[in-house]
């Protein structure tokens, strides 16, 4: 499988969702069928698909499976209540809440219509899928401008923002695509990013299928990467960015950018305008959800730490926009993150 051809959502035309599975990745390469929302909720809570693109995504396509559903209740009531079970599966990455909504706004456009509509709700999830290919595209290109700077260099990535987490190509992993296609980046250092290693499975598998240079290292080892001057750009992707600049992501960022700073790292946020959130202030206000403890005690089937230990897993940290150099997202580059610079970029282009 070569990394284009990556495809972790396929829409089946007779009604039915495909999901790459991404627990069992790098080793094996199962497809989960979804014929239900509810099934689809359980999958982005069971992160059988994950990153917050993808998880957007899978939330649209979810709305059009209720619709095909068939019971006694009528169909607006129907497509209420999956939305419902939908809109709890996860709660940190907003594309999830940004794909509801638009599809709420179908829903509200047909609501006296007899049957649920079927077509109106399936064009709109392809659109959401194909419009979140084609910001990475466009986010790949600028980010890697900003690396074009400082060319050729390295650079350190978190967690996996690649296809797997989106439409494609995907957000800060499309950055490191599109610099490495311009021959601007020289390898890439993946975290393996405890305690799910999206950096280890998923990303380090990504990379070495488009023959880009990548090492993979323990978490706390980036301190020492970047003390030793071996790294140009941190990059990342993003779960949620408030009206500030603040950005949510996966666990380990915070400490991240502030190792980068320390060390002269420069710090780029990857992210599309559908993980913007401008209703809330700042990164205080994001919801950080927390895991089952049993992604610390556990190595598989083998426990890893003291029975009934007290554990705390909030896989999610906010990095304050004074520590980020670039928000990178498809409508513009936001240098020097912060709520007037947001705000400008998102009216002046509408
Ligand atoms: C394009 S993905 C940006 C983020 O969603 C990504 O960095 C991340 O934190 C994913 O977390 P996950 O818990 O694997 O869904």
């Amino acid at each position: 499988m070569s990394a284009s051809s990556i495809t972790p959502i396929r829409w089946c035309d007779d009604g039915h969702l495909e999901l790459l599975d991404q627990r069992a990745l790098p080793d094996r390469h199962q497809t989960l069928v979804v014929t239900s929302a509810a099934e689809a909720a359980t999958a982005i809570r069971e992160m059988v698909v994950r990153g917050a693109p993808a998880i957007g995504i899978t939330a649209a396509y979810g709305v059009v499976l209720a619709a095909l559903e068939e019971g006694n209740d009528s169909w607006q009531a129907r497509l209420a209540s999956a939305m419902t079970a939908l809109a709890e599966s996860r709660p940190t990455a907003v594309n999830l809440f940004w794909a509801l909504k638009h599809m709420r706004e179908i829903i509200a456009a047909h609501q006296h219509t007899e049957a649920a509509p079927v077509a109106a709700l399936l064009e709109a999830a392809r659109a959401i899928h194909r419009q979140d290919l084609e910001d990475n595209l466009t986010m790949g290109e600028l980010g890697a401008d900003l690396i074009a700077r400082s060319a050729p260099c390295a650079v350190m990535t978190h967690c996996n923002t690649g296809a797997l987490a989106t439409g494609g190509h995907g957000t800060a992993l499309g950055v490191i695509r599109s610099a490495w296609g311009r021959g601007l980046i020289t390898r890439v250092h993946a975290n393996e990013t405890r305690p799910w290693l999206q950096g280890a499975r998923l990303t380090a598998w990504e990379l070495e299928q488009e023959g880009i240079p990548v090492t993979l290292a323990v978490d706390s080892a980036a301190s020492l990467l970047m003390a030793q001057g071996r790294i140009g750009w941190l990059v990342v992707g993003a779960d949620r960015v408030a009206a500030n600049g603040d950005v949510a992501n996966k666990i380990g960022t915070l400490a991240l950018a502030v190792q980068a700073r320390h060390f002269g790292v420069k710090v780029m946020v990857v992210a599309p305008s559908s993980t913007f959130d401008l209703g809330l202030a700042s990164g205080v206000e994001i919801p950080i959800e927390s895991r089952d403890a049993r992604e610390l005690t556990h190595q598989g089937e083998r426990a890893v730490a003291p029975s009934g230990v007290d554990i705390y897993n909030p896989v999610f940290d906010v990095t304050p926009a004074s520590l980020i150099d670039a928000i990178v997202c498809e409508q513009g580059v936001i240098e020097r993150p912060d709520r007037s610079a947001i705000s400008h970029l998102f009216t002046a282009r509408g």
